[in-house]
């Protein structure tokens, strides 16, 4: 069956001036949830909706390669990474990154960002404004750096935070940015490289069950040591993403002060409570606005014949905002995930599905467990917002507020 077709002759333009809200505002139009368009010259399918979240995310329909442009890609996961890995190697990878990960070691993650705040405190205090997108990049560079079993201070934390600041700021962009972050993504390479080595042949002397230790040792399946070069990458792997965390803290410190009833309903930090903030966060909030993906394993999906190599886009925010999944999505409520785990492809910012078998995010536990964690550190904190633009882009990935919310502390 023809799917419905995007009428422009080629959408790139309104993809990047619509940004997050396109493919949802493409399916209201149309009247459906899958779509036809050409981006970049080429056809694409684009969907929506836990249905096409199912299909994306069946642990077989998809493979990432030649899915992204080359600079996110190169930005983002990199050539080598377990997200280019389909099948049994990646699979095989992936329990690497959940074995790191799940439960008591995210809390781990965030005890470190917790102690990096404290001791960052007093310093925010002297300072007139405080921008805090960088500020949380440094903390939590450091926490993740503290976690893995490699502590980083002073100069080498400004410089790796800068270098992981610039990769995410150029992932989703061309021009400068883009060029920028690959640039420096060379420097961070080079120091991810020379650790693996360092703990590789002793000069580093890392605990044994440190993730460090565990990435240096780890085996693929066909028996050796990953390559230093990918072993570099995996370690970006986590420490990127890490510091990416930044946005969704500046997202939830925005919504405490800018959402009717957030700082209420947090003020008791009961768990489950800031549970349900955390989530609501990642939901509410643009990140990543789609996911593209190439088909591996031909299928059919709403009466469509989907073959090898064709690309296709999910949208993550259009998820995360259908009206069929959730009631006045437009509206912060955390409340709406108090009595209700959020299903495993209806809330999408980290991707969808199972853990083991796709590529969805093995940091989602790391990053509900510092969001959970900030709350009760800004609440006990003395601050202010001065006057700034908060407007948060639409037409930028990833997006930040404009001002990258800055703060004045008492
Ligand atoms: C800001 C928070 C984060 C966001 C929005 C995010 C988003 C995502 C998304 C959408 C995917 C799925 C990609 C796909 O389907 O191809 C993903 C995968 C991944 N993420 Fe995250 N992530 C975040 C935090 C983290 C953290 C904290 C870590 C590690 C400490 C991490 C490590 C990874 C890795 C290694 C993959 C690849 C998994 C695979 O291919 O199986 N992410 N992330």
């Amino acid at each position: 069956m023809q799917l419905p077709h995007d009428p422009s002759l080629d959408s790139t333009r309104a993809f990047f001036s619509e940004g997050y809200d396109w493919i949802g505002n493409r399916c209201r139009a149309l009247g459906t949830d899958v779509f036809r368009a050409r981006i970049l010259l080429r056809p694409v399918v684009c969907m929506m909706g836990e249905e096409a979240a199912r299909r994306f995310y069946d642990g077989e329909s998809f493979t990432r390669a030649g899915a992204m442009p080359q600079t996110t890609l190169r930005q983002l996961q990199d050539k080598g990474s377990v997200q280019t890995l389909d099948g049994a190697a990646h699979r095989h990878r992936k329990q690497l990154f959940l074995s790191m990960m799940v439960g008591d070691p995210a809390e781990a993650l965030a005890d470190a960002f917790e102690r990096r705040w404290h001791a960052e405190l007093p310093q925010w205090r002297n300072q007139e404004e405080v921008r805090m997108h960088e500020a949380f990049g440094r903390l939590l560079c450091g926490a993740a750096c503290d976690w893995l079993g490699v502590p980083l201070e002073g100069d080498a934390l400004d410089r790796r935070t800068h270098e992981m600041l610039a990769m995410i700021d150029g992932a989703g962009s061309v021009g400068t940015r883009a060029w920028r972050g690959l640039a420096l993504r060379r420097r961070a390479e080079r120091w991810a490289r020379a650790v693996v080595t360092q703990v590789r042949d002793g000069t580093r002397t890392v605990g044994e069950d440190t993730p460090i230790a565990r990435l240096a040792g780890f085996r693929d399946l066909d028996g050796g040591l990953l390559d230093l070069r990918t072993a570099g990458v995996e370690l970006l792997n986590i420490v990127r993403p890490t510091v990416a965390v930044a946005r969704f803290l500046c997202f939830a410190t925005l919504a405490l002060h800018q959402e009717p009833g957030a700082a209420a309903f947090v003020a008791d930090r009961e768990p489950a409570r800031l549970q349900a903030f955390a989530q609501e966060v990642r939901r509410f909030y643009p990140f990543f606005p789609v996911i593209g993906g190439r088909v591996r394993t031909p299928f059919r999906f709403r009466e469509h014949e989907f073959g090898q190599g064709d690309w296709v886009m999910l949208g993550l925010h259009a998820t995360n905002h259908d009206p069929r999944l959730w009631e006045a999505p437009e509206a912060f409520r955390p409340e709406r995930f108090l009595d209700r785990e959020p299903g495993a492809f209806a809330l999408i910012p980290q991707g969808a599905g199972a853990h083991a078998d796709d590529h969805r995010c093995p940091g989602e536990w790391i990053t509900l467990a510092l969001l959970r964690r900030l709350v009760p550190l800004l609440l006990a904190a003395e601050y202010r917002l001065p006057p700034q633009d908060l407007t948060i882009p639409h037409d930028r990935f990833p997006t930040l507020p404009r001002s990258e919310l800055r703060l004045s502390f008492a």
